[in-house]
């Protein structure tokens, strides 16, 4: 559904894009990660049509985003990080301008305003303006009018930013749906968990490209995680079998094993009375694939040296 490649794009000597590709097919969640300044809410300008990209494609459902930016456009809904609501306009208003925009009239668009309101439970601010909301429900609406015109590609920059749990749980459902119907989704989020409530692939972010994509499994499984035990009756290191020893220190009180098979260390026979597993995260993954990188330019260094 969605297919880019080589994107670049600059902002003086800054380069934001430099070589980004990424495709996401109908029905699929993109999880699009990775550090401050990676590049990310550059990528969602670039499709959205908001920034103008100096070498690359992007192509939606087939059409080619830079020769015919309108019709690609009516394919797409976004939800930009900088919410963008018309504030003296009531949320049914801001809903109703979207779904026009998306082609709907008459009865299929107060349709589409009712159910997307309800989804998002902005049900009893309808009749608000925009500029009177909270900020969840802000972030709400604006999630709405990505949504109200049912678009076969979903932008979403960090919707959830600053969410409170019901909004969170009210859009991750509004998006699973959306995938489930058949919509591709771009979700830019910085926390793991959410990916995984939408069983999300994963695209990691870099220095303006992609540089690792594949699902949670394929890209987390086998980095360390960590154990943190109380140690009961005993602190004595030398009960734990050798091999799990290895890998712990002793730090306020607590064990600290590092392992990428946390549940093994349990099993050991070990009983502490008290235990904390933290399996693999984002940091984790950011952590091994910077090392990664850093191995290959060594690798690279000794071979053009050779
Ligand atoms: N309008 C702009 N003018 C100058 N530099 C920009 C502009 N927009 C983005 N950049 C730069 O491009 C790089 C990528 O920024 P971008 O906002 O795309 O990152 P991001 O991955 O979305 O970060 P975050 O997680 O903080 O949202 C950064 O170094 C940023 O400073």
């Amino acid at each position: 559904m969605l297919e880019t490649e080589g994107l670049v794009k600059r902002y003086g000597t800054a380069t934001a894009l430099d070589g980004f590709g990424l495709t996401v097919a109908p029905g699929e969640v993109a999880g699009l990660i990775g550090h401050n300044g990676a590049g990310k809410t550059t990528f969602v300008e670039v499709v959205a049509g908001l920034a103008r990209p100096d070498a690359g494609r992007v192509v939606i459902g087939g059409t080619d985003a830079r020769r015919a930016p309108r019709e690609a456009r009516r394919l797409l809904g976004v939800a930009p990080q900088e919410l963008a609501l018309y504030g003296n306009a009531t949320v049914r208003e801001n809903l109703r301008l979207f779904g026009a925009l998306a082609g709907l009239r008459r009865t299929a668009l107060a349709r589409a305003v009712d159910r997307v309101a309800e989804e998002l439970r902005l049900t009893d601010v309808l009749d608000r303006p925009a500029g009177l909301l909270s900020g969840g429900q802000r972030r709400r609406t604006q999630a709405g009018t990505a949504l109200v015109g049912e678009p076969a590609l979903l932008l979403l920059d960090e919707p959830t930013a600053g969410a409170d749990p019901d909004t969170r749980a009210a859009l991750l459902a509004a998006v699973r749906a959306r995938a489930a119907a058949g919509a591709a989704v771009v979700y830019t989020t910085h926390y793991l968990p959410e990916l995984d409530e939408l069983g999300a692939t994963l695209a990691v972010a870099r220095g303006g490209r992609i540089i690792a994509r594949g699902t949670r499994r394929e890209l987390l499984d086998g980095l360390p995680g960590e154990v943190r035990m109380s140690p009961g009756e005993s602190t004595d290191l030398l009960r734990l079998p050798p091999a799990v020893r290895a890998r712990a220190c002793r730090e306020a009180g607590e064990l600290r094993v590092t392992s990428a098979d946390p549940p093994a260390v349990l099993a050991a026979g070990y009983a502490p009375t008290s235990v904390d597993v933290r399996r693999p995260g984002l940091d984790d993954l950011y952590r091994s694939l910077a090392s990664r990188e850093a191995n290959a330019d060594t690798e690279g260094g000794r071979h053009a040296a050779a």
